[in-house]
This record gives structure tokens, C-alpha cells and sequence, in this order.
């Protein structure tokens, strides 16, 4: 029998809604992982209703929960630890010491980082000294980068033009530590309003996906966070980095059919539950 994967994810949590771990653990699951989150804000709803309440964990929590794991013999258990939406820089440090620890008792695991830099145009309000650290902290630790397209120019210190230059700007990123990086959407200067884009770039190649562009009232929060979810439990799954593109693609994109069909402000995951494992429709990454 295959083995499931097991998946230490580290990023925010809220009571009503969807987006972090409470946009990405249920799709996960879903999808065939064993996920265990690991918290990093509890917010009452997530930042771009203008106001929440809740809390951040202690960052010294981080280390902390993973010892316990580690105690009761099952770390080596872990195939790979995600980190999206931190409380604080430090919580950032905890989380490379947390992957130093997992990575000592296995070497196969691996890290992907969604770096959630904040928005302030779309009210994506993030703790200061976080870009820093994702910058200097987390790029040369990941393994697997997946920034949106104004984190992939925060990366590269400029803003993407055409399509070329995004290929480019995401292949430098793989210099600095990264051996795969997937830019969740593409927005640049030329680019065709009618649809959504995704990158995907390896060692191995680049490869461009095109999916419809949706139109909303409201654009939803947490397709970011499902992306990347769904792209690692893919790859941990056994799908190759296009294959996994491609089924993220194509789940992201039922639960966003479901989202608008229902005129909701937040993803309608349950709704789309089935249709996230199993999507009507797959769209082809083609390479570049
Ligand atoms: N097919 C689509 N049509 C329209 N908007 C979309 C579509 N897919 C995602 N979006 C929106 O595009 C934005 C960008 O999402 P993305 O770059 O994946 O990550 P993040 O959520 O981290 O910014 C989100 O606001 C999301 O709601
Ligand atoms: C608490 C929280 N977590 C995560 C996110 C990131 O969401 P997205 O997937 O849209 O990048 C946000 C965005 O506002 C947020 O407020
Ligand atoms: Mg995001």
C-alpha cells in the first residue's frame, strides 16, 4: 500500500472564513496528506475585512510543538514543512530552526515557502520586518519558493514587464536557493486581461499555464494559500512539477467556479470538495 505523506504546515488560522491553514488544511486532507498545522496567528477572520481579533503564537511555540512531536518518535514521519502567513519575523526564525530539526531526522523533506509579504492596496496587513526575513531568511533555506507576482518583484528588486522578464526573474531566484519556484499569478505589463496566469520554473525548464480569469465582485482571499497547499501535497503526492502544477491549476480553479457561482466573499471549499480531487477541466502547462 502506498505510504500518505505527512506535512507540517505553518501559517495562520481564522475562526470564520478562509485563508492559511483554514483555506489549506481541508484541501489538503482532500487531497490524500496527513497534514498537521501548526498555527501562527488565530484571527476571528482574516486581514482584509479592515478588522479582526484574536491573537499571535508565542514564536518560541514554534520549536516548541515540534519537540513535542519529535518526542513521541514520529518527526522523522515528516515529508515536508510549508510556511505561509507569519505573526512576526521571529516566528520566521522559529520556522528555520523547525526545518533544520526536521531535515536532521529527514533528509528527503522538503520546504516550500509562501511568502506572504502583505498588501497594503488590498488591505493584506503583515507584521514589519516579515519581507526582511523572507528576503535574507527564508529564500536561501526554501526549497520551493511560491510567490505571487508582487512578491516575486520584491524578490528581484523590480517589476516585471512582459512575460520573458517574469521567467527571467523567477530563474534568478533559483541562484539564490530555491530549486523550484512557482509564481501562483502572473501580472505584467503585457499581459492579456482575459486570463489568469501561473509559472512554474525548475532547473529543468519553464512552464506557462493559462487558466480563465474569473471576475468578482470582491477578489477572495486564500487562493494563494490553496495554491500552494495543493501544489505541495501534488508534489508529495508523486506528481512531477508540471503534473502538480497543472491538478493545482485546475482544483484552485473549481473552487472558484463553486466561489462565484454562490456570489460568496469567502472560497467556497467544502462546496467544491470533490471537485478539488477530481476537476472537470485540466488546463495544459506549456513549455516556454
Ligand atoms: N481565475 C481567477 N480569476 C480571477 N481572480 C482570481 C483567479 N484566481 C485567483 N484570483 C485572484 O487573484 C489574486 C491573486 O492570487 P494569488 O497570486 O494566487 O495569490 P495571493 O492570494 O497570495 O495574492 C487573489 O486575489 C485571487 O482571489
Ligand atoms: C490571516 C491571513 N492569512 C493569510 C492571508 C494570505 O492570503 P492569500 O492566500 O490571499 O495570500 C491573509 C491575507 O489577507 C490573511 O489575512
Ligand atoms: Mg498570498
Amino acid at each position: 500500500m502506498k505510504r500518505t505523506p505527512h506535512l507540517l504546515a505553518i501559517q495562520s488560522h481564522v475562526v470564520f472564513g478562509h485563508a492559511g491553514n483554514s483555506a489549506a488544511v481541508f484541501a489538503m486532507q482532500r487531497m490524500g496528506v496527513n497534514v498537521w498545522p501548526l498555527n501562527t496567528v488565530q484571527f476571528s477572520n482574516h486581514t482584509q475585512y479592515g478588522h479582526w481579533t484574536g491573537q499571535v503564537l508565542d514564536y518560541e511555540q514554534i520549536p516548541s510543538l515540534v519537540a513535542g512531536i519529535e518526542a513521541i518518535g514520529e518527526l522523522p514521519q515528516c515529508d515536508a514543512v510549508l510556511s505561509g502567513y507569519l505573526g512576526n519575523a521571529a516566528q520566521g526564525q522559529a520556522i528555520l530552526e523547525v526545518v533544520q530539526r526536521v531535515k536532521a531526522v529527514n533528509p528527503k523533506a522538503i520546504y516550500l515557502c509562501d511568502p506572504v509579504m502583505g498588501h497594503p492596496e488590498k488591505s493584506c496587513i503583515v507584521a514589519p520586518q516579515v519581507s526582511e526575513f523572507l528576503l535574507e531568511g527564508a529564500l536561501p533555506r526554501a526549497d520551493v519558493l511560491c510567490p505571487n507576482q508582487l512578491e516575486l518583484n520584491t524578490f528581484c528588486g523590480r517589476t516585471a514587464q512582459t512575460l520573458a522578464d517574469c521567467v527571467e526573474m523567477a530563474r534568478s531566484l533559483l541562484a539564490r536557493g530555491p530549486s523550484m519556484v512557482l509564481v501562483k499569478h502572473l501580472f505584467y505589463g503585457e499581459k492579456d486581461p482575459q486570463v489568469f496566469e501561473m509559472l512554474l520554473v525548475t532547473a529543468g525548464g519553464a512552464w506557462h499555464l493559462r487558466r480563465p480569469l474569473l471576475v468578482f465582485p470582491k477578489a477572495p482571499v486564500g487562493v494563494g494559500d490553496l495554491t500552494s497547499g495543493l501544489f505541495l501535497s501534488r508534489l508529495l503526492l508523486g506528481d512531477n512539477p508540471v503534473q502538480a502544477m497543472e491538478a493545482t491549476g485546475a482544483a484552485v480553479h473549481e473552487v472558484l467556479l463553486e466561489t462565484q457561482a454562490c456570489t460568496t466573499y469567502e472560497l467556497q471549499l467544502v462546496r467544491a470538495q470533490d471537485r478539488i480531487v477530481y476537476p472537470r477541466e485540466r488546463f495544459a502547462a506549456v513549455a516556454l
